[in-house]
């Protein structure tokens, strides 16, 4: 980058081949903006005072200099560099796709939405390598989170007002190497699949009517906001023989999870972990490096996911379950590997 000033004193900057020339916002009236400008007044507004493409007006000039703004740019964009804006909205069309859409830039940022209810798929390492170019930068929810219509999953823009078009299409190259290798875009949401699980609450003190059960409505309620259902409920005391006769009637009917609540912890009451294994699951992991949420059971019985819900399900709103249940959704086989992944940054009481 290089500066200069002319005989009128107005300073022209060459970014790559572009220029830049300053313009006094007294001497910009007719003048086009080359670029969103932002007001930012704390807890009041932050967003976009005047946007590009906008004529400056005489009444425009105090407001300019309420957000600082002294001096206005004239832009000569040579054809090797892109606006930023521009940059940012190709960088979005290479880097998103199924069930994503994204709109116009805006004070130089594009943000990427989702189209559905369903399982951010973002790829760390495709987000490192473009954000270890420079000069660019791509923001990002993190992989695997449930997503809603509407919500920003990421954000594309350029640093400088001005990029060498090289930079995008060092962008555009490592989305489409992405692509050619795993078949969708480096940045996407999966849809769930709707499935119906069979709901084995144990508990001495909820099958004798000693209290109400609070796990059927949490799970029900949890399931039903990813699109699946809780398709029958039973209880059962707690007795080994009894909640493994139950899974394998839950398994027999066909259903597509089962889930196993309480009894998860340490007391001799607690004999779901047993009967769980008795039933002859392949146990992925009994115990989960996750607060709330750590004495999970997650294992495969004859294919179909089995998990044993703790106590804290029925009344945190984010635990273990809530993690492991939209990966299942979205079609996932979760191995040891997942569990263990899920210790750091897993602290959430
Ligand atoms: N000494 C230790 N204490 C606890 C541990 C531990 O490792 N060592 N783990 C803690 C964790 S983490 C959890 S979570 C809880 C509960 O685990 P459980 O799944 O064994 O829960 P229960 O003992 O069956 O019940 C606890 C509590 O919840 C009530 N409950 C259970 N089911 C229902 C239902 N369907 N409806 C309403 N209420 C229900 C039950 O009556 C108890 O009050 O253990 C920690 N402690
Ligand atoms: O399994 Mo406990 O559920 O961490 O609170």
């Amino acid at each position: 980058m290089t500066a200069s000033d002319n005989p009128k004193g107005e300073k022209t900057t060459v970014i790559s081949s572009s220029s830049l020339r300053e313009v006094k916002v007294e001497d910009a009236i007719g003048m086009v903006l080359a670029h969103d400008l932002t007001q930012i007044l704390p807890g009041e507004f932050k967003g976009r005072l005047f946007s590009k493409g906008h004529v400056v007006v005489s009444d425009d000039i105090p407001k300019l200099k309420d957000i600082g703004k002294e001096n206005l740019y004239v832009i000569e964009l040579a054809d090797t560099d892109l606006h930023e804006d521009d940059a940012a909205h190709r960088m979005a069309v290479a880097l998103s796709g199924l069930n994503t859409t994204f709109g116009a830039p805006h004070e130089g940022k594009v943000s990427v939405k989702s189209g559905i209810t369903g399982l951010a798929c973002i790829e760390r390492e495709v987000v490192d390598e473009i954000n270890s170019l420079g000069e660019i930068a791509l923001a990002t929810i993190i992989n695997n989170r449930v997503i809603h219509p509407g919500e920003t999953l990421a954000a594309t823009r350029a640093i400088p007002l001005i990029v060498p078009e090289l930079k995008v299409q060092a962008v555009e190259r490592i989305a489409m190497d992405y692509r050619d290798k795993h078949g969708r875009a480096p940045i996407s949401v999966r849809p769930f699949r709707k499935l119906r699980a069979g709901l084995l609450t144990t508990g001495n003190e909820v099958f004798t009517g000693r209290i109400q059960d609070k796990f059927g409505p949490a799970v029900r309620a949890k399931l039903e906001a990813l699109g699946s259902e809780v398709a029958e409920q039973r209880f059962v005391p707690d007795e080994r023989h009894t909640i493994v006769k139950e899974i394998h009637y839950f398994l027999q009917q066909g259903y597509d999870m089962i889930l196993v609540t309480g009894g998860m912890s340490v007391d001799p009451d607690d004999r779901t972990p047993g009967a769980i294994a008795e039933a002859g699951t392949d146990v992925v992991s009994y115990g989960t490096p996750m607060l709330p949420g750590s004495m999970l059971l997650f294992g495969y019985l004859r294919g179909v996911p089995i998990f044993g819900l703790p106590g804290c399900v029925m009344h945190d709103p984010y635990t273990s379950f809530d993690v492991l249940l939209p990966r299942i959704l979205a079609g996932d086989t979760v191995v040891t590997d997942d569990i263990v992944a899920m210790g750091y940054g897993g602290l959430h009481r």
